[in-house]
């Protein structure tokens, strides 16, 4: 009998999500890296893993389509959701930053225009530093907006750094630390509870 449903972020952390759960004991028997399948179950048939966008896990997990999510620390934030967050998978790792051109100075007195795929995370920043800006919300390759004249400066993240650099860019200030992190539907932490602490004790082990 199926136990919990676990909400998966497609993506880049996928595999290496995917091989900690394999390490925590819990295989997924048909799911290879390239499958275009959505749906796996454990081998017990007592874990149903299902793998959406990474930006709707926060969605499906606060809604309570699944128990459990695995998702950046990027997509908590945006969304603003209301659940628990309870591990650190410690994948993943990169930062979210402002960056710009080297040269650019800050002036508070003027509305600066922020280019990035996160409005709600740059908004709460240069609200928090009381700088007011104007948001171009885009959907990828932000690191374009300076360089065309779209934008002041970018909140984006930042992992290697040579999307910056390749672009004539440099981190301005740092804003978050973001990996890979599990949060918890608060319904289901009350109803399934041993279900639910079961499953992140054994991802835990895994990770130690
Ligand atoms: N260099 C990086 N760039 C982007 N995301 C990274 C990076 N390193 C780690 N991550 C993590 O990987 C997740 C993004 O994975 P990916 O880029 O595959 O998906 P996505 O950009 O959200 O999806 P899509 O490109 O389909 O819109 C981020 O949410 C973040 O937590
Ligand atoms: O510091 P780096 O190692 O260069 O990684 C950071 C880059 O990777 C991500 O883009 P992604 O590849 O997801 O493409 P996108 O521009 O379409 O979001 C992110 O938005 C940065 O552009």
């Amino acid at each position: 009998m199926e136990k919990l449903t676990i909400a998966l972020a497609k993506g880049r952390p996928a595999k290496h999500t995917i091989e900690t759960l394999e390490k925590a004991g819990m295989h997924f028997i048909d799911f290879h890296a390239d499958s275009r399948k959505l749906v796996f179950f454990n081998e017990e048939r007592t874990i149903k893993l299902i793998f959406v966008k990474a930006v709707d896990v926060p969605t499906y997990v606060e809604r309570g389509a699944a128990d459990i999510g695995i998702v950046g620390k990027d997509n908590i934030l945006e969304s603003r959701a209301d659940v628990y967050e309870l591990l650190d998978l410690k994948i993943g790792k990169c930062k979210f930053s402002v960056a710009g051109f080297p040269d650019y100075t800050a002036d508070s007195n003027q509305t600066l225009t922020v280019a990035t795929k996160y409005p709600n995370v740059a908004k709460k920043y240069f609200s928090n530093v009381g700088q007011s800006i104007e948001i171009v919300k885009l959907n990828g390759s932000v690191e374009l907006a300076p360089l065309i004249g779209l934008a002041d400066v970018i909140v984006d993240i930042v992992e290697t750094g040579s999307t910056l650099k390749e672009n004539g860019l440099v981190v301005l200030e740092d804003i978050e630390y973001i990996s890979t992190r599990l949060i918890v539907n608060k319904a289901s932490f009350a109803t399934k509870s041993t279900e639910v602490k079961d499953f992140i004790d054994q991802l835990k082990n895994a990770l130690e």
